[in-house]
This record gives C-alpha cells, sequence and structure tokens, in this order.
C-alpha cells in the first residue's frame, strides 16, 4: 500500500502534465452534454503526444482543461506536478505565461499583427516583466528566428510572412520561456504537406534537442504520426 502511494507520486512528479479523472460538462439537466467524460492520462517529461479523434469527440475540451484555459467539473489536473484547480485565477494566468508554450490553428490567431516579427517571438518574455531592449532577450529572440529558418526577418511585420512561416514564429514564440508543457491545436490545419511538416519538424526537435513536451492536438494522422504517443478520444473519453 505504502509503495503504491509512492510510485504514484513518483509518477505524478515525473509527468509533466496529468489527468486524474477529468470531467466538463455543459448545461445541465436535458441539455447537459458531457464533453470529457472522467479522462486519466500522464504525459511524461521529454514526450510528443498527439490527441486524435472524431469531431466532437472532446479533443478541443481536454486541450483547453490540461491547458488551464478551462476549468473541469471535477477532477484533477496537474503541470509539472501543480494542481491547476488549487490556484487562483491570477496565478493560473501567470503560470499559462510562465510555464506553458501555445501554438493555435490559425497563424492569423497567432501574431499580434501591430508587432515585429520579433516583438512577437519575446512577447511571453516581455509579458513576464523582462526588458524588450535587453541584449539576452533581443539575441534570445534572434536564436529562435535563426532555428526556425527566418534569421534575419525579425524586423518585418507578421503580415509579411506566409501562414507557414507565420506558424514557426508561433513554435519559437512558445519556446521562448523554456516551457515546460507546449499546447498545440490543430497547428498544421491551415497549413500545406510542406509548411506542415516544417513546423512538425521544429516541434519534434523541441522534444528530441530540447527535452520540451509538447501535446497537440490534430485531425490529421500524417501530423499525429510525428508523435511518439497518440492518444484516441470518443465521447469524452480516451480510448
Ligand atoms: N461551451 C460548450 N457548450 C456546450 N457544449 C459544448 C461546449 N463546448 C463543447 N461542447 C460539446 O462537447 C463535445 C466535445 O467538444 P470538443 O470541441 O471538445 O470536440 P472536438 O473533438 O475538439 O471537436 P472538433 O474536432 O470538431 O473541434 C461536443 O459534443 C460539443 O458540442
Amino acid at each position: 500500500m505504502v509503495e503504491s502511494t509512492v510510485d504514484t507520486i513518483t509518477a505524478v512528479r515525473a509527468s509533466a502534465l496529468s489527468l486524474e479523472s477529468v470531467s466538463r460538462r455543459h448545461g445541465r439537466g436535458d441539455r447537459e452534454t458531457t464533453a470529457l467524460d472522467a479522462v486519466s492520462c500522464a504525459v511524461p517529461v521529454g514526450s510528443f503526444t498527439a490527441v486524435v479523434g472524431p469531431s466532437g469527440s472532446g479533443k478541443s475540451t481536454f486541450l483547453q482543461c490540461a491547458a488551464g484555459l478551462d476549468r473541469p467539473t471535477a477532477g484533477t489536473v496537474r503541470i509539472g506536478g501543480t494542481d491547476l484547480g488549487a490556484l487562483s485565477e491570477a496565478a493560473l494566468t501567470r503560470l499559462r505565461r510562465d510555464r506553458i508554450g501555445f501554438v493555435f490553428q490559425s497563424h492569423a490567431l497567432n501574431l499580434v499583427p501591430s508587432l515585429s516579427i520579433e516583438e512577437n517571438v519575446v512577447l511571453p518574455l516581455v509579458l513576464a516583466g523582462a526588458d524588450p531592449e535587453d541584449e539576452r532577450v533581443l539575441s534570445r529572440g534572434r536564436d529562435l528566428l535563426t532555428r526556425v529558418g527566418l534569421a534575419g526577418r525579425g524586423a518585418q511585420g507578421p503580415a509579411t510572412l506566409s501562414g507557414g512561416q507565420q506558424q514557426r514564429v508561433a513554435v519559437a514564440r512558445a519556446l521562448v520561456t523554456e516551457p515546460e508543457v507546449i499546447f498545440a491545436d490543430e497547428p498544421t490545419a491551415s497549413l500545406d504537406p510542406e509548411s506542415a511538416a516544417l513546423v512538425l519538424g521544429l516541434l519534434r526537435d523541441a522534444v528530441r534537442i530540447d527535452g520540451r513536451t509538447v501535446v497537440m492536438v490534430t485531425h490529421d494522422p500524417v501530423a499525429a504520426s510525428w508523435a511518439d504517443t497518440v492518444l484516441t478520444m470518443d465521447g469524452g473519453r480516451l480510448r
């Protein structure tokens, strides 16, 4: 009994993300829908996980609850051992800013059009209080832009880039804080296969080279094939 408790605690600690019996219901009475139905899983540090499943199976809800963008109706979500349900809204906002990276579906939603590309990349650091003129901040932005194949383009605006290039900037920004988990919601949905492969390669490199943890929701079996682990959702449950 003691041993199994220790095993459980160890497993939770070694997980970048864990869900324990997480449910998310909407509405009440006859109109109640269960978007997520007692889902449990543990995502190890340094892994690439894809979440797949048919439309309406609960993938987005999984991601929203796992990333602290939505609060579950029941159950526990932990990022690096921190119970998100125990955090105030302000603390949850800080955790999302400092410990999580996001790449969303639409490149139009990912980047701030009025900022330059490099300002977009370092935005999470600046929001956390870093001086945007600090050489360390500027060089981190430049290094990440080089990494995503956009060296020398930092002073331009996002509108001067293609959709695929903008998604690569979004990946650079998601990496800038060295987050514990990067959540990607259909990051290749609007891209041609070649641009999609570049974005998926960057996510995979973040795992293989930097030991980051990536959780990606996708409809696309080709995109899912880049992951180490595929979680399949069906009717709000993990299959
Ligand atoms: N705010 C909401 N109010 C009511 N029902 C909701 C709400 N959000 C999601 N649902 C329902 O929960 C279920 C799961 O939705 P979710 O968006 O998580 O699925 P999904 O797998 O991401 O779908 P898709 O691939 O089409 O984006 C669906 O039946 C959906 O209609």
